[in-house]
């Protein structure tokens, strides 16, 4: 088939490469020339496992090209997905003016009817937009013919998107149309091959669909974070507990970590998106407004830590900071619980060492200020990054940071604390190696009295 995707993101690239790995001729468009530019040298705007030997494999083949425009080269496709941004406005609703104005260019570039999908994270009604837009623009064009609109949202996770995306749990449909659904199902038919994962729903049931499973995902992460804050006060390990209901399948292991709380593209915006959704209505959620606020109060927990430790003489101190993505297998920092704690402690005056495998570009852009007067520093080597630090911040759990040398660390830093906002380490062997270990729910397990001596 010949695809067109639009917006060359995280959704739009790991689309278009899956796609074209398939076959498909698949043009891809994105408003930002320099990333377009970049594609078209071979290069991944983006990391993320996997994305670059597909594009370099896809691009060679001639399956996949990169455009900075919607031009009349692309006026026929079988298919045109919309994969551009959501964002979050002032209000929390979702801002879908990227998705209108693309709407808007294709009502008039199109030449032959084609499946229009929104792709991307919208409020339902929104595909029923689209398509009151082309419809009229087909109309003014005078034009016998409409172009077919389908809600497909996406459930992809960063960091594991090609896998997400070649075996998918599910396929979310949305479209009442027999010929749209027809073409949808062939083409993600080699997706799907040995057992059918494909739902086919209403538009508006699909686009609330893709919202009820990241809020849900949420809720149990803010539960589970609440009931470790409990734990702390009653002495008892949030780990044995997760284990102890995870394995009631009912509840399951998955999304019931405690940490430093989630954050990311996706989360934290369609939590407010659907709040603002019911607020439309006259309704309050008062469960997803409890789960938005135990979040904002967990990505503070940090912070609360080190002040736990250091109080009043934080200022004065070196934190280091190992994990600054939101989560591991992506360089991707919107909204992750690195930014509240590098915000708070440079606003402190704290001087901040940080390390990331792949995200380090992504804070030295986001805080060039601080950068340039040296108040935070970024390391390409971890434990360089621990040097004279009064504490370690573990914020992200890259796999290289679950069994790092110990006892170097304990040599580098001033002070062997470590705030461990993962749970990735057993408290009773980072205390054997002389550490201060506070965990999200942990029991404390203090280190020998002679070792502590270096914390103040
Ligand atoms: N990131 C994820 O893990 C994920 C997963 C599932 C769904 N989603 C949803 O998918 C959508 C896209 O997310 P993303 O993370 O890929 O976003 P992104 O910000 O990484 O990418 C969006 C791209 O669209 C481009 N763009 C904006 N307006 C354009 C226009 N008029 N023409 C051409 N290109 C344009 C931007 O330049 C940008 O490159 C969002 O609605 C998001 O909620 C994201
Ligand atoms: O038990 C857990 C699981 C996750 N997280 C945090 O939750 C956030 C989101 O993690 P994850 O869901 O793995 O990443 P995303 O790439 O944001 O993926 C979510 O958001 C996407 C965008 O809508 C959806 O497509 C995916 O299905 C959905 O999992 C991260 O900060 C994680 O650290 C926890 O704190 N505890």
């Amino acid at each position: 088939m010949q695809i067109t995707v639009i917006g060359c993101g995280y959704v739009g690239l790991v689309t278009a490469a899956c796609f074209a790995e398939m076959g498909n001729r698949v043009a891809c468009v994105d408003a930002d020339e320099e990333r377009i530019a970049a594609l078209q040298r071979g290069m991944s705007p983006i990391y993320e496992p996997g994305i670059e030997g597909l594009l370099q494999t896809n691009r060679r083949a001639g399956r996949l090209t990169f455009h900075p425009q919607l031009g009349p080269g692309l006026s026929h496709s079988d298919i045109v997905f919309i994969a551009v941004g959501t964002p979050p406005a002032l209000d929390g609703s979702a801002d879908i003016s990227q998705i209108l104005g693309v709407a808007a260019q294709l009502g008039v570039l199109l030449d032959s009817p084609s499946i229009v999908v929104c792709k991307s994270t919208a409020p339902v009604g929104t595909a029923c937009r689209v398509q009151a837009i082309l419809d009229q623009l087909c109309q003014r064009r005078g034009l016998g013919w409409q172009h077919r609109v389908v809600s497909n949202p996406e459930f992809l996770k960063e960091g594991a998107a090609i896998d997400d995306f070649m075996r998918p749990d599910r396929i979310i449909l949305g479209t009442e149309d027999a010929d749209a659904e027809r073409t949808m199902r062939q083409l993600y038919e080699p997706f799907v091959r040995n057992h059918d994962r494909i739902l086919c729903m209403p538009r508006r049931a699909a686009e609330m669909t893709k919202y009820v499973a990241n809020t849900f995902l949420a809720t149990k992460i803010s539960f589970i974070n609440e009931v470790a804050s409990l734990c702390e006060l009653l002495g008892v390990d949030v780990e044995e507990v997760r284990k102890g209901i995870g394995a009631d399948p009912r509840i399951g292991h998955h999304f019931i970590y405690a940490g430093c709380g989630y954050g990311g593209s996706c989360f934290p915006k369609d939590i407010r998106a659907l709040l603002h959704m019911a607020r439309e209505h006259d309704t309050e959620l008062p469960i997803l407004t409890a789960v938005e606020q135990r979040n904002q109060a967990q990505k503070g927990w940090p912070l609360r830590m080190l002040r736990k430790v250091y109080g009043e003489r934080l200022a004065g101190c070196t934190v280091a900071v190992w994990g600054l993505s939101f989560k591991p297998g992506t360089d991707d920092i919107r909204d992750a619980p690195s930014r509240e704690l590098i915000d708070e402690l440079l606003a402190a005056g704290t001087m901040v060492k940080a390390f990331d495998p792949v995200a380090g570009d992504n804070i030295a852009r986001a805080y060039p200020a601080a950068v340039a007067r040296g108040q935070l520093q970024l390391f390409s080597d971890p434990y360089v990054a621990l040097n004279q630090a009064d504490a370690l911040a573990l914020l992200t759990e890259w796999k290289q940071f679950r069994q790092p040398d110990f006892a170097l660390m304990a040599q580098l830093m001033r002070a062997p604390v470590i705030i461990d906002g993962r749970n990735q380490y057993d408290p009773a062997v980072v205390g054997a190696h002389g550490f201060r270990h506070l965990g999200v729910g942990r029991l404390p397990v203090d280190a020998p009295a002679p070792l502590l001596r270096k914390v103040v």
